[in-house]
């Protein structure tokens, strides 16, 4: 179980409110560890296991990002308001109004870890290090790698994905068992999967307005506007420390994370051999021992 919230609460972005909570305590030594969750259009429920850094001091601030989750949802919007930018903009919001821009760490998880490299990129000040974990830093790279991927799943597998993606219907059940295949071989390789994996998942689905407007109906299928995105070129930018996590098993294959590991300079680089793209949950205690390490590094 994850430790309790000593905070929990919203904060205005805009005319919208973006919500988190934090375990431990902020401003009392050690730098806050902002937990930045994937999809875009997820929730930070998949990432709640990072709060036991509390217990060895780290304070942890997790938080949904703008239109899923506890923050305010936009089911009406166009999918042209979602953009990078404005999840650049509420990211830097979060962290001035919790008054940590001083001292923190950011842990962006998929998507979260491209949106963070952006903040990275600005060289904020009070920003101590940065983990980058089981992400794509180009959508196009991320699409030629689930190619390669869905290639080599058990036969009949992909026609059943491809005939489906044709006729547009994801929602059907053979669609969808096809599609966990996938998930339980490079998503997460825990079964069944962990409650807090669980909550993510089916609020994605529950409210699918921004997942569907920049990422599409899942992992594989990346159809929306974030499909030609790409920050590789730019990540030399990124001068705070740097630690890259992902699995050996993971969506994030070596050659999807492999960038980051180009271009951010003295980025060190952690495969766990045992997992797929969840290693905080499908291998808990050596990704503990990892992230610890290179926290106590900064
Ligand atoms: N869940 C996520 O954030 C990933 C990143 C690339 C496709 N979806």
């Amino acid at each position: 179980m994850s430790p309790e919230a000593s905070a929990k609460g919203t904060v205005p972005f805009g005319e919208y409110r973006t919500w988190y909570r934090v375990t431990g305590e902020l401003g009392a030594g050690r730098p806050a560890v902002v937990a930045v969750h994937g999809g875009p259009g997820s929730t930070h429920d998949y990432l709640l296991p990072l709060a036991r850094l509390a217990e060895d001091g780290w304070p942890v601030v997790h938080y949904d990002q703008l239109g899923n989750g506890g923050s305010t949802h936009l089911p009406h919007k166009e999918p042209g308001f979602w953009t990078v930018e404005l999840f650049e903009a509420e990211l830097a919001n979060l962290i001035q109004r919790l008054g940590i821009a001083d001292d923190y760490v950011l842990f962006g998880q998929s998507w979260g870890g491209p949106l963070c490299a952006r903040h990275a990129m600005t060289a904020p000040p009070g920003l101590r290090g940065l983990v980058v974990a089981n992400a794509p830093a180009s959508y196009p790279l991320w699409l030629e790698e689930m190619a390669r991927l869905r290639a080599a799943l058990p036969p009949g597998v992909e026609d059943t994905l491809r005939r489906h993606e044709a006729a547009g219907t994801y929602d059907s059940e053979e669609y969808l068992a096809a599609m966990r295949v996938f998930y339980d071989r490079h998503v997460c390789r825990v079964t069944p999967w962990p409650r807090d994996f669980l909550s993510s998942f089916m609020e994605i689905y529950n409210d699918p307005t921004v997942y569907y407007a920049m990422n599409g109906p899942n992992e594989f299928h990346v159809i929306g506007s974030l499909k030609d995105w790409s920050i590789v070129g730019d990540l030399h930018r990124v001068r705070t420390p740097t630690l890259l996590i992902s699995g050996r098993h993971d969506e994030a294959t070596p050659a999807v994370v492999q960038p980051y590991h180009d271009e951010i300079p003295g980025a060190r680089w952690e495969i766990f051999e045992e997992s797929s793209h969840l290693p905080h949950l499908e291998e808990p205690e050596r990704f503990r021992a990892v992230l610890t390490d290179f926290l106590k590094s900064l």
